[in-house]
């Protein structure tokens, strides 16, 4: 059994990197990771901004400025001002070439064509530089950036329209048991429904892994050598859960290495997942994630995260994680290290009931994955504990 940390290790050692490419549009490039590096064409903003609703100056001798016309947002005009006048301005209209600054009405007196500053006023107040964000040429968004609403936002404004991204994997979920039938079919004694296909097609889903399908198989050496094979020959990524532990109907492991993938680990010191295998097999990865669904989630979200984002080339691989002071104190179950359920709120972190590797339920009310290392015992209220930021949250 190897410990998380070279788990982990191994995991990102051994993931596959895409090289395959493709452009989108910037529309569709939600959760897709940049391939090369977006290039500002323009300045941003393209042109000195005011903004504030006010009165654009050329800085006089003393407060009061003659009104001398008037731009809006939209506006392509550029009046020409001498010391002590003003034009009347908007929030986001192209602030004249000759005017200084830029006063907010709120703090003028109006009197005909005649404005008075209530106070003085600095050059360059309230206009916004052209180019303050990005200058022509600059890298707007670096590659291997995970695209998000906000980057798409941000590239919109700078007029980009397609982006070049890396191919995302096609992803097969495997879940194995004979127990297991469809929600909507009536249970017999000793049957459960199958969850795990629905949890991670819709957990990958929330992530941007639309490429998926689930594929089920009853605990039978022989079919599940057969669809594995099969299924390790067209995606890049496989996950299967259940099947991996010791039990007589456990086949997994067993098939896995029968069809000539390589094992590159099985089993680590952690509570949940201690069965997780891993291995590959001519450029495709595979999991065996224990069955049991909150276990299978944790290890998803600790390994095969991570794993996904190195395939697409992405720049942080692994969920952020920081170090937060636990609200209660808790007494640790076990030596192996631990994967705790867990929710942040305001300034600390408090590990969640239901941590039974079972019980998938917590999970919901989970913003965080708190981690502790083996052999943890007490750990007292204040104490700071590794914390990972559970995505979409
Ligand atoms: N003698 C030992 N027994 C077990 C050990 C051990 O070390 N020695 N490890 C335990 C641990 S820890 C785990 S975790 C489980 C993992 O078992 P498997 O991965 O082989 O999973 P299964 O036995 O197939 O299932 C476990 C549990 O999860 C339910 N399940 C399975 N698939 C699904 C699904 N798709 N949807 C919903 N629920 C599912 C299944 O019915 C079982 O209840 O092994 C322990 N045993
Ligand atoms: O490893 Mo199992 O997931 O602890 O219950």
């Amino acid at each position: 059994m190897i410990d998380t940390t070279t788990a982990l290790e191994l995991v990102l050692l051994h993931g596959f990197i895409n090289t395959k490419v493709l452009e989108v549009d910037l529309k569709d490039g939600l959760d897709y990771v940049l391939a090369k590096d977006v290039i500002s064409e323009i300045d941003m903003p393209p042109f000195r901004q005011s903004a504030m609703d006010g009165y654009a100056l050329h800085l006089g001798d003393d407060g009061v400025y003659t009104l001398v016309g008037e731009v809006k947002a939209g506006d392509n005009n550029n009046p020409t001002l001498h010391k002590g006048e003003a034009v009347r301005i908007f929030t986001g209209a192209p602030v004249p070439v000759t005017a200084n600054t830029v006063v907010m009405q709120e703090k003028v007196t109006v009197d005909g064509n005649k404005i008075t500053l209530e106070e003085s006023l600095k050059e360059n107040t309230n206009i916004r530089p052209q180019g303050e964000q990005i200058k022509a040429g600059g890298v707007a968004i670096n590659k291997g950036t995970t695209i998000k609403g906000v980057h798409i936002g941000f590239l919109a404004s700078l007029g980009v329209t397609k982006i070049t991204v890396c191919e995302k994997p096609s992803i097969a979920i495997v879940v194995t048991g004979n127990e297991l039938i469809s929600p909507g079919d009536t249970l017999s004694y000793g049957e459960i429904y199958e969850s795990n296909g629905a949890m991670l097609t819709a957990v990958l889903n929330e992530l941007g892994y639309k490429n998926t399908s689930v594929v089920t198989i009853k605990d039978d050496y022989d079919k599940t050598k057969v669809v594995l094979k099969d299924t390790l020959g067209k995606h890049d990524v496989v996950i299967v859960t259940g099947g991996v532990s010791v039990g007589d109907y456990d086949f997994v492991g067993k098939a896995i290495n029968a069809i000539g993938a390589q094992e590159i680990f099985y089993k680590v010191k952690q509570k949940p997942g201690k069965p997780l295998f891993f291995g590959k097999k001519e450029g495709t990865s595979i999991f065996g994630l224990p069955g049991n669904p909150a276990a299978a989630l944790s290890c998803f979200y600790i390994y095969v995260y991570p794993l996904l984002k190195k395939y697409e080339g992405a720049e942080h691989m692994s969920l952020p994680n920081i170090f937060l002071p636990l609200l209660s104190d808790y007494t640790v179950k076990g030596t192996q290290a631990q994967f705790l359920k867990a929710r942040i709120e305001g300034a600390g972190v408090t590990i969640l009931g239901g941590q039974s590797s079972a019980m998938v339920r917590a999970f919901g009310d989970a913003n965080a994955l708190v981690c502790l290392p083996r052999n943890s015992t007490e750990i007292k209220k204040g104490q700071n504990v590794k914390t990972i930021l559970l995505p979409t949250k």
